[in-house]
């Protein structure tokens, strides 16, 4: 009853007014799978804000290897726990000027929105994508006590009650209209009531060769990073294996998600069936 009057007020006044509560959008998978890059355009195509919750425990890594402390060393779980806590994490989304809708990848994934990260207001944007923090993030992942502090953090910006961390995007009706989580908890522990839950996989060998693409694209050579398919592959299974069979909010499917096989699909194609999605959603929820 209260949904249909608000999507009626929705027709007079615009979606961004109507609704008290965002749409929200949980995107769930395992490393590689497309969840940035999809969950960046459908927010960028929808208006809505984006969060990549893995830069939050990314900058936590970042920190704890900068400090020269063991993450798989359980003596260290405290210490740790009381970074996570302490830790100001601030993400700043920039969308680009409206694209419209295009086939061509290159020209897909130069106009996607860029979310730049400050660790205590220091730009670690680059930082924490280095191979050397991907290696260890997983380990940082599953501690409990850094899981209960990220969790607070993000949370409070699905609520949109707390503005600190994100400035979002120039437009500011995307934060009010909707918003576009992605991780490997989202559907199932921080936003359990999203009103679309998506779980994207892909065969590891495609999200293997993916990776590498982008390593290479971003300037790391394969000489300097050591790196080869195999070698991708193998680190992609481990850190998947590590997030699926940790204690605290495993990676896993919630019951409601829909999944989607990103492995013979373009970005175009994936972005399209969630958007869709989004449309028929709030469709019969009207
Ligand atoms: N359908 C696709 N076809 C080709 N490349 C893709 C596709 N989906 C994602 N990618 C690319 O794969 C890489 C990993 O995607 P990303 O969104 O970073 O994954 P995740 O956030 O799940 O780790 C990126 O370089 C991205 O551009
Ligand atoms: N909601 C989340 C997000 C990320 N993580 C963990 C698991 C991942 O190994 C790391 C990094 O996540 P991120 O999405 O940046 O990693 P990939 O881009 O998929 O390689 O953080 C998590 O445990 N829960």
């Amino acid at each position: 009853m209260l949904k249909a009057l608000n999507w009626r007020l929705q027709a007079r006044r615009g979606f961004a007014t109507a609704w008290a509560k965002p749409f929200q959008v949980a995107i769930d998978g395992p490393a590689a799978s497309g969840k940035s890059t999809t969950a960046k355009m459908v927010a960028q195509r929808l208006g809505f804000q984006y969060i990549d919750t893995g830069a939050f425990y990314r900058c936590i890594t970042y920190e704890v290897l900068s400090r020269e402390i063991d993450p798989t060393d359980p003596r260290n779980e405290e210490q740790i726990s009381n970074i996570a806590e302490q830790a100001h994490i601030r993400l700043q989304t920039l969308f680009a000027a409206a694209s419209g809708v295009s086939k061509d990848q290159d020209r897909i994934l130069h106009s996607l929105p860029t979310t730049r990260v400050f660790l205590e207001e220091q730009d670690v944007s680059s930082q924490i994508r280095t191979e050397h923090v991907s290696q260890h993030v997983s380990a940082v992942a599953a501690i409990g006590g850094v899981r209960q502090a990220v969790l607070q953090k993000v949370r409070s910006i699905g609520a949109q009650d707390d503005a600190r961390y994100v400035d979002g995007s120039p437009d500011s009706k995307s934060s009010t209209e909707g918003l576009v989580m992605d991780g490997r908890d989202i559907g199932t522990v921080v936003l359990p009531h999203a009103d679309l839950k998506v779980f994207l996989v892909a065969d590891s060998r495609v999200r293997a060769e993916r990776r590498l693409l982008e390593l290479i694209k971003s300037g790391a050579t394969p000489a300097q990073e050591k790196l080869d398919i195999d070698a991708v592959q193998r680190d992609l299974e481990r850190r998947d294996e590590l997030d699926r069979t940790r204690k605290v909010s495993p990676l896993m499917k919630a019951k409601d998600a829909m999944e989607l096989d990103t492995s013979g699909l373009t970005i175009e194609t994936q972005v399209d069936v969630i958007v869709q999605e989004v449309y028929r959603r709030r469709k019969s929820a009207a």
